[in-house]
This record gives structure tokens, sequence and C-alpha cells, in this order.
């Protein structure tokens, strides 16, 4: 089944990349989330606008403003062009704040792939070398769980293996293609 998947976080890496977005963020942010290569460091930035520190929710909002509407227009493009490939059933845009941004609106469906708090957790200490701070933080950061999940339209559970999720994922894909044709 040819789907193509677009990442959020990648294009909201590649955003930090650009000229426009870190001559705003130097302005907002200062010198010293820059290295000598003038690249922005994002595991500092991450540790400013997920913080506790009182400046850290202003922080946040002042970050997403300036790189959201970047990210929207990039994921239109990437989406734009997957649809142009010839014989793709489905794009797939895979995004942890789809709802808060109202990146929502590029979408047909949305999926909420549903995993135990524990074993989310546990794989991001092994796999990303978070701690279970930054962890916490991050969620905390988002709509509560619950709430996405009641938002969205199918939930695929992954709290075994990636075949056992990717075999539900087609299911879904399957069914989404078959009432797009008949309409
Ligand atoms: C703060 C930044 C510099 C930290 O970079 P870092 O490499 O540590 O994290 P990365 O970008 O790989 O994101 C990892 C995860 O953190 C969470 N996260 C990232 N940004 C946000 C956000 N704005 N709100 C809530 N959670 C977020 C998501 O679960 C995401 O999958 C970076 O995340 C960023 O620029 N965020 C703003 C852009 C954004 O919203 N990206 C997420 C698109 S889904
Ligand atoms: N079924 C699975 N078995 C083992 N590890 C998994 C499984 N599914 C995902 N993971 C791992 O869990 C971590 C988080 O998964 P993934 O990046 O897909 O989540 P995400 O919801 O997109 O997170 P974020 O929104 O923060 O990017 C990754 O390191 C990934 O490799």
């Amino acid at each position: 089944m040819p789907v193509v998947v677009v990442d959020a976080d990648k294009a909201g890496h590649q955003v930090l990349t650009e000229q426009t977005t870190k001559q705003a963020l130097r302005a907002c942010f200062g010198d010293e989330f820059f290295d000598e290569q003038g690249n922005i460091n994002r595991p500092m930035l991450g540790r400013l606008v997920f913080g506790t520190d009182p400046e850290s929710k202003t922080a946040k909002t002042d970050l997403e403003s300036i790189v959201h509407p970047r990210i929207g227009e990039i994921l239109r493009e990437q989406i734009a062009a997957a649809q142009a490939k010839p014989g793709i059933t489905a794009v797939i845009l895979d995004a942890a704040v789809l709802l808060e941004t109202g990146w929502k609106d590029f979408c047909d469906t949305v999926v909420f792939i549903d995993v135990p708090e524990e074993t989310r957790r546990n794989r991001v200490i092994l796999n990303r070398n978070w701690t279970a701070e930054e962890f916490a933080s991050r969620e905390a950061n988002q709509l509560p769980l619950e709430t996405k999940k009641q938002l969205s339209d199918h939930v695929i559970d992954n709290s075994t293996t990636v075949e056992f999720a990717a075999q539900q994922l087609r299911q879904v894909v399957a069914k989404i293609a078959e009432s797009s044709a008949k309409s």
C-alpha cells in the first residue's frame, strides 16, 4: 500500500535552519541560543520552552508564533507534492500538535496512536535519551491525550509491536481509501 509520510517534527527542524526564522529567533531569544556556526541550539531552546521557569510559557508561545506559520506552509507543500505522485493511496501527516495548531484542516481523517503512559515513557527514555521529566513536560505542553483521542476518528493500539500497529494502520487507510473512492 503506497503511502507518503509527512513528518511535522522534521519540517520544524528544517524551519529552524532557515535564515528568516533564525533572525526572528535571535531577536526574540538572544545570541546564547546559537552556536558558533550560527545554528540554533535545539536542546537549549527545548529546555527553555518546556521548562518550569516562569518565562517558559511565554517563550513557547513566542517560538510557536515564529515557526508554526512556516511549518504549516511546508506541510501544505509536502502534502501537495505527495498527492501529485502517481499511485499514492494516502498521505500521512505525523504531528504531535496536529489539533493544537489547526493542521488537522489539512487532513480528511485523524488517527490517534494509543500507547499506555509507562510504555510511552520507557520508549522515549530508551530511544530518545529523554529523561522522565522531559517526557512529562512535553506531554504537559500538549492537549490532554484523552481529549486528542476523543477528537480523533480512529484509534490504533501501539502498545505492542510496530508490526501490529502497522497492520491496524493499513486497515484504517484501506477503509478511508474505499470510502473516498465511493464518494
Ligand atoms: C523546542 C524545540 C526546539 C525542541 O527541539 P527537540 O529536537 O528537542 O524536539 P523535536 O523538535 O524533535 O520534538 C520532539 C517532540 O517534542 C514535542 N514537541 C515539539 N514541539 C512542541 C510544541 N510546540 N508543543 C508541544 N510539544 C512539542 C512533540 O512531541 C515532538 O514530537 C522544537 O521542538 C521546536 O522548535 N518546536 C516548535 C515547533 C513544533 O511545534 N514542532 C512540533 C511539530 S509536531
Ligand atoms: N511498537 C513499538 N515498539 C517499540 N518502540 C516503539 C514502537 N512504536 C514507537 N516506538 C518508539 O517510541 C518512540 C516514540 O515513537 P514515535 O516517535 O513514533 O512517537 P510520536 O508520538 O511520533 O512522538 P512525538 O510526537 O514526540 O514525535 C520512538 O523512539 C519509537 O521508535
